[in-house]
């Protein structure tokens, strides 16, 4: 992070990177579940990135190189894809192209928390989870080798995707992620909170109702990812900003839903008309 950004300079921050998605229309590769396909991409474009939803292996070769960044969501894991998020993973490590990880129940079942661990040393620019997920890969990642006790120890931490502990929970837990695996981490929650393992920043925006949206998290994830494509260097910064935004365009959002589902319009309507003024009026970031 800039140590010199403050408190009001996150909305200014904000509101740069969110231009430069809008200029540049980062190509976002997605290898991502199938229950968020469709918000991940509505997101991606209403933010102004260009999504791609593409997973085959023998495709890889030819486009992951031309993405500007990669999201891995483990969300709808099957054997069968596990090979094609590692080989995508694998070749953004080696082309320096950013990408994030989502860790989606990540502790549900041993294959699926082994499948995590073998993506964090596949060294994500960003891990992006709520809080339980965090928790769960902080401490099976602390363990040496797979299906160590101390790895088994943290099977069934979540109890499905959905997170059972407070963001402000998960601040050790993503500080210990983050030393052991060189990303950035981002908890989600009532606060969204972002670390490079001595750093933490809070992002307050958002409500409440996002929760009641399936695959809000996945959303912001691949937002994340368009944020860091068009600023690599300053991938905690990029992070912030992308889950402030989201909030922001949540908070806008409600202001017109009445439920879950007029707010899942709303929210895509309200990201895609942002301008400078509601975000320097509503971005609200904090050092933790
Ligand atoms: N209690 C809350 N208040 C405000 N925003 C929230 C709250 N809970 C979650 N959010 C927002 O909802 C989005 C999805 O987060 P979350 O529900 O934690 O992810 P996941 O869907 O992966 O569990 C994020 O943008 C987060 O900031
Ligand atoms: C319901 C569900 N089941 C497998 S993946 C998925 C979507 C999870 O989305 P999010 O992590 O953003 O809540
Ligand atoms: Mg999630």
């Amino acid at each position: 992070m800039d140590p010199n950004t403050t408190e009001t300079e996150w909305g200014s921050k904000a509101w740069r990177l969110l231009s430069e998605v809008r200029s540049q229309s980062p190509l976002i590769q997605c290898i991502t579940n199938f229950v968020s396909m469709d918000i991940v991409a509505n997101t991606l474009l209403s933010a102004g990135a260009s999504p791609a939803m593409l997973h085959a292996a023998e495709e890889l070769p030819d486009f992951t190189p031309r993405a500007a960044a990669l999201v891995v969501n483990v969300g709808t894991l099957s054997p069968s894809w596990l090979p094609a998020m590692k080989a995508a993973a694998r070749l953004c490590m080696t082309l320096a192209t950013p990408w994030v990880l989502d860790p989606v129940a990540a502790s549900a079942s041993a294959f699926r928390l082994d499948a995590c661990r073998e993506l964090l040393k596949l060294r994500p620019t960003v891990v992006r989870g709520n809080a339980s997920e965090i928790i769960a890969l902080s401490q099976a990642s602390a363990a040496a080798q797979p299906h160590t006790n101390a790895a088994s120890k943290s099977l069934h931490i979540v109890k499905g995707v959905d997170s059972v502990h407070k963001s402000m929970d998960a601040v050790e837990a993503a500080k210990l992620l983050a030393r052991t695996s060189g990303a950035i981490v981002a908890v989600s929650g009532a606060t969204d909170i972002v670390t490079d393992g001595n750093r933490v920043v809070g992002a307050h925006n958002g409500v409440a109702m996002m929760q009641k949206i399936t695959a809000t998290g996945c959303s912001v994830t691949a937002l994340i990812a368009a944020f860091v494509a068009v600023d690599k260097s300053h991938a905690l910064d990029a992070a912030v900003s992308a889950l402030a935004v989201f909030g922001v365009a949540g908070e806008l959002g409600m202001k017109m839903a009445k439920g879950p589902a007029s707010l899942r319009m709303h929210l895509i309507d309200e990201l895609y008309g942002l301008d400078e003024s509601a975000l320097n009026s509503h971005v609200n970031v904090t050092s933790l």
